[in-house]
């Protein structure tokens, strides 16, 4: 994984823990909103337990009353790994004063020294600044207002309805060029990097939800529905024209997500996910293998498109096999290779229609 990756899984982690609608983040807000100050630490590991001074012990479940009241004492909160107990409260704590830390109160000073210290989650409620800051190792974020977050994901939603429509419209014109015998590499890189230009926002998106939790329901069911048939449909396409069909399309998708704004556009990259390494002058045609076409003839087993694909190479050489020929596929008969052509006939006369409207 790369660094960018790790810290975006540690954040969507951290995140979750402290969501709106956990327990956990109830607790915290509590404390924001009764200006009292706090500083929570979650995992009493040997670490933790090292810099423990004093505190009372407390063992009983972690609600958002509970840790209300024990913020209203000095010191700090200690919970255990998951969040679900409290442990100790009014506790000192005393990391290394070594540590380098950017901060400037006690109390965010200490948060970000004992993050460091024993890699523990800490979160450091403020008490003049209205800031909810969590640590964990070198990590720091400070949360946002959730209206802002609110906001940008709507933005997000609305982005990402736009580029999944400028997506399928190529992805439609890809499809014509497909039954014609016309796909170069430039219209195969047109549909990826609109394709990953919806996974980029897709991922903004999703860190955004992580921070809204249940605040953020119904945008998530609104990108869902709107993406369901995308996954699909990005895979077929990675397996119709990767330089190997047996290519890992879910590790193609993630290194794609993984682009940077400047790399996604750069088409030797793209192309060198794909499986590509020489020179490919663009212009070229190419041909797909046709599992994206085929799967949208309906009742057609993913099998028996395996088999297809594995007889005749290429959706063209599909298209123009005789009834005869097909039948001679493993597991078609005569009736289903009527269906094969029947159904492919249909989908061209769909796709030219869609490209009219
Ligand atoms: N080492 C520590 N162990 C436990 N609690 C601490 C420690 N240091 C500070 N605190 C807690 O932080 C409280 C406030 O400290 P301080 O005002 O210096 O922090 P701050 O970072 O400026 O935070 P705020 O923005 O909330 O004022 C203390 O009253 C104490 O409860």
């Amino acid at each position: 994984m790369t660094d960018k990756k790790i810290y975006e899984k540690k954040k969507s982690d951290i995140l979750q823990m402290v969501a709106p609608g956990s327990p956990l983040r109830e607790g915290i807000d509590n404390v924001l909103r009764a200006n009292t100050g706090g500083l929570i630490v979650v995992g009493y590991n040997e670490r933790v337990k090292a810099i423990v001074d004093g505190g009372f012990t407390i063992s009983c479940s972690c609600t958002p009353n509970t840790l209300y009241e024990l913020a209203k004492m000095d010191g700090a909160i200690i919970l255990n790994e998951n969040g679900e107990k409290i442990i100790l409260a009014n506790a000192q704590l005393a990391p290394d004063t070594t540590i380098p830390s950017i901060e400037t109160g006690m109390r965010h000073r200490t948060a970000e020294r004992v993050a460091k210290e024993t890699k523990a989650l800490v979160i450091a409620i403020s008490q003049r600044r209205n800031v909810i800051t969590l640590y964990q190792g070198n990590f720091r974020y400070a949360l946002q207002d959730i209206a802002v977050i609110l906001a940008k994901a709507n933005l997000a939603i609305q982005t990402l309805e736009k580029y999944k429509s400028v997506l399928n419209q190529s992805i439609i014109e890809l499809g014509l060029l497909e039954f014609e015998e016309l796909v170069t590499y430039t219209d195969l890189l047109k549909v990826f990097h609109r394709y990953t230009m919806v996974l980029r926002i897709k991922g903004e998106l999703i860190s955004y939800l992580n921070e809204l939790g249940t605040e953020g329901r119904l945008i998530r069911l609104q990108m869902n529905e709107m993406l369901a048939d995308l996954e699909e449909e990005g895979s077929l396409i990675i397996k119709d024209y990767a330089f190997e069909k047996s290519i890992n399309t879910q590790e193609v998708i993630v290194r794609l997500q993984e682009l940077s704004q400047q790399e996604m556009l750069d088409d030797n990259i793209v192309m060198k996910i794909l499986g590509y390494n020489g020179y490919i002058h663009l212009d070229e045609s190419i041909m797909p293998r046709g599992y994206r076409i085929l799967h949208k003839i309906p009742r057609l087993p993913g099998l028996i498109i395996e088999n297809l694909v594995l007889q005749f190479n290429n959706l063209t050489n599909v298209i123009d096999a005789s009834v005869e020929e097909l039948d001679e596929v493993e597991g078609i008969g005569e009736v289903r290779a009527r269906k094969i052509k029947e159904g492919l006939r249909q989908l061209k006369n769909q796709l030219l229609a869609e490209t009219k409207m």
